[in-house]
């Protein structure tokens, strides 16, 4: 059995990542080859979506895996262009064993509203939908950080804000998408839905009443 099939034998939530990806695609959230997905495949690693792939036809072959302390040489073949936002979700939080990141109209546009650091979600009762969330009361913020082509000064932004506030499993990149992690695939795919929902209701709110 050569390295590619030992990896992905061992790791049965691959065949899952794929079809988790053609769930995205069909509703739009990956065009013209954005966004990519990881899942940890030890306390080191995670296998992270080639660059440049169409993400709703991924196969396991398509799934690299990477080292968190050697990105740029440890595995064949390239490593999606942001490997190092998932490298330090994974770093910071030993739990996560999924990141998603989409690139929807909903969430591009809206990142692209919000001047602030961050946006606070209030009233909706699909923030339950959060891990940890138990009443639509439990104000939510999410953070909106200024998008950047440098990915190492990007990933030690997600580390430092990760390390001085409770992020909601979720933060959005201006102009750019949004990234969700989770503790399972099953749930960073919940919370994928749900912020992909929750950005979606508030951008209705804010065509009719404004940014208030
Ligand atoms: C065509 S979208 C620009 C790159 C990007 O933001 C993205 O999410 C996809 O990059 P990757 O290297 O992971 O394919
Ligand atoms: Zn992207």
């Amino acid at each position: 059995m050569n390295n590619l099939a030992q990896v992905h034998q061992l790791n049965p939530y691959a065949i899952q990542l794929c079809a988790t990806g053609r769930w995205i695609a069909q509703r739009h959230w990956v065009p013209a080859t954005g966004g990519n997905f990881s899942i940890r495949s030890s306390a080191q690693s995670c296998l992270v979506t080639a660059s440049g792939k169409d993400k709703g036809e991924l196969s396991p072959a398509d799934l690299l895996q990477v080292d968190f302390d050697e990105i740029s040489f440890s595995c064949q073949g390239k490593p999606s262009a942001e490997t190092a936002l998932h490298c330090a979700l994974y770093r910071h939080y030993p739990d996560a064993k999924a990141v998603l990141h989409t690139h929807s109209v909903q969430a591009t546009v809206f990142s692209r509203l919000i001047s602030q650091p961050q946006y606070c979600f209030d009233g909706y009762e699909m923030q339950k939908a959060i891990q940890g969330i138990q009443s639509h009361q439990q104000a939510l913020l999410l953070p909106v950080l200024d998008n950047t082509q440098d990915m190492a000064a990007l990933a030690a932004k997600v580390t430092q804000l990760a390390g001085t506030q409770t992020l909601p499993y979720a933060f959005l990149v201006r102009g750019h998408g949004l990234y969700v992690w989770g503790d399972s695939l099953e749930q960073c795919k919940r919370h994928l839905e749900a912020w992909e929902f929750l950005i979606a209701c508030e951008l209705e709110r804010i065509k009719i009443c404004g940014l208030v």
